[in-house]
């Protein structure tokens, strides 16, 4: 783990380099566009190709799809236990989304017109579920069952399968039991490309949402146009902001649940006390060595993992501000003084009893964030996301003649006669 102090003379250009621009290399846009372009131009048969090159599957057009009848199967099979958790799970996000959903509203503008909007669900949406080194049942409802609260009636998702063709069973479950009514089991840029383009078997989506590895992520933004997306949501990240108030086991436990999710994942802790810097480095030794996914942690840990002294809690805050983690755990006494001082953060845990794995799996709020520095420009993913906006404008006889004169000054600037006229013939 690196270790930063505010009094070595590399402070200053280290938490420069937090400050951080989400971008791809050049090398996974060029894969990612030929993919792109493939897909494009030869449907089912590159996506097969290219799920055998980059998946090992060997799969046929028939094969791509998941039958509905399977995954309630798979539903079937689940341990009680598990299926109450996937329900728990399901019955948070739900409400959640139920509260921030948009709902139609109208009102009466200064001439009398009568403006409003109403918002509907996207008809056909696609959802990326990361299939890779862990089978990402959260996701699967953190994504999906926001979908259904918003009344998409038809949610498609994408997941990649092992060398065998399998997809994860209590995936599988969880998929459907989240309301997926298509599953294919194909990932990376080239299940993106089959969504916003469509093969022979895929159906094209209007809008596509979900996290992924760098792959799927720039297939995301490149395909942006053709359909739109939620949000660009990568490898996942924590940062913990926290003062001697905080329990150093609690910090070093987040900060391991972080490193196990993989070796392009970042965790790292900014304090403005010495000696709990010291103490969250110890426990995170002697917690780490227990885990079961020992060498990914360690590698986390020794190339991505940071611990910082800063001079003080506000300067921490700068520094959160400039990184804009997809999480942050925010552990201080003076909450009501540094919380404000945040705006870049995805999702934001408070004090020393809000774990983030609960935030992963069950408290309400997606676990879909923008990470790699996007939350400076994104926000996560949201119920309304998956709801089209239209708006609405009704005018009387009345409000038309009070909205003449404002208009006619606008018709003559714009030199747009007929726009003009447009009011007029109606205000005799
Ligand atoms: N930000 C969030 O909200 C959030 C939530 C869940 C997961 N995640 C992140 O999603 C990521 C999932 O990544 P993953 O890799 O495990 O699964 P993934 O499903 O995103 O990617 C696997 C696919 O990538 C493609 N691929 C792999 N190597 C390739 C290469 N060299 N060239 C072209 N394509 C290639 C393959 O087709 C493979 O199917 C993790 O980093 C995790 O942290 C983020
Ligand atoms: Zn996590």
């Amino acid at each position: 783990m690196r270790i930063i102090r505010y009094t070595d003379a590399e402070y200053a250009n280290e938490s420069r380099r937090l400050d951080r621009r989400a971008e791809a290399s050049d090398r996974v846009r060029e894969v990612v566009s030929s993919v792109i372009k493939d897909i494009r131009e030869r449907g089912d048969a590159a996506l097969l190709e290219l799920t055998k090159k980059f998946d090992g599957a060997d799969l046929t057009p028939d094969t791509l799809a998941i039958p509905i009848a399977d995954a309630e199967l798979a539903i079937d099979a689940l341990e009680p236990r598990v299926r109450e958790a996937m329900e728990a799970s399901k019955r948070n996000v739900q409400t959640f989304a139920q509260q921030s959903m948009r709902k139609a509203w109208s009102m009466t503008n200064e001439q009398g017109a009568e403006v409003g909007e109403v918002f509907h669900p996207f008809e056909r949406v696609g959802v990326y579920v990361p299939g890779g080194t862990a089978p990402l049942v959260s996701t699967a409802i953190m994504t999906v069952a926001i979908a259904a609260a918003a009344g998409v009636p038809e949610i498609v998702v994408c997941s990649p399968c092992g060398k065998e063709g399998q997809v994860n069973p209590n995936l599988l479950a969880a998929l459907r039991l989240a309301g997926a009514t298509e599953i294919y089991r194909v990932g990376g840029s080239q299940a993106i490309a089959a969504m916003a383009f469509g093969t022979e078997t895929i159906k094209p989506v209007t809008k596509i949402f979900g996290p992924g590895n760098s792959y799927v992520v720039e297939a995301k933004r490149q395909a942006f146009g053709v359909v739109s997306v939620d949000l660009l949501p990568g490898p996942s990240e924590v940062l913990v902001l926290a003062d001697k108030s905080a329990n150093p086991a609690f910090i070093a436990a987040d900060l391991l649940a972080q490193a196990e999710h993989g070796k392009d994942s970042g965790a790292g802790f900014l304090t403005d006390d010495a000696a709990l810097l010291e103490a969250v480095l110890k426990e995170v030794e002697t917690q780490g060595a227990k885990l079961s996914r020992q060498d990914m942690v360690r590698s986390v840990l020794d190339k991505e993992c940071f611990l910082m002294l800063v001079p003080t809690l506000e300067e921490g805050a700068e520094i959160v501000n400039n990184y804009a983690p997809e999480h942050l755990s925010l552990i201080t006494e003076r909450e009501q003084d540094i919380l404000p001082l945040i705006r870049t953060a995805g999702a934001i845990f408070l004090g020393n009893y809000s774990p983030v794995a609960v935030g992963d799996f069950l408290a309400g709020p997606s676990h879909t964030l923008p990470t790699g520095g996007a939350g400076k420009s994104f926000p996560g993913l949201t119920v309304d996301m998956f709801q089209r906006r239209t708006s609405m404008v009704r005018l009387s006889k009345e409000a038309c003649a009070k909205s003449e004169s404002v208009v006619r000054i606008f018709s003559e600037i714009e030199g747009l006669d007929a726009h003009g006229n447009s009011v007029s013939v109606r205000s005799i």
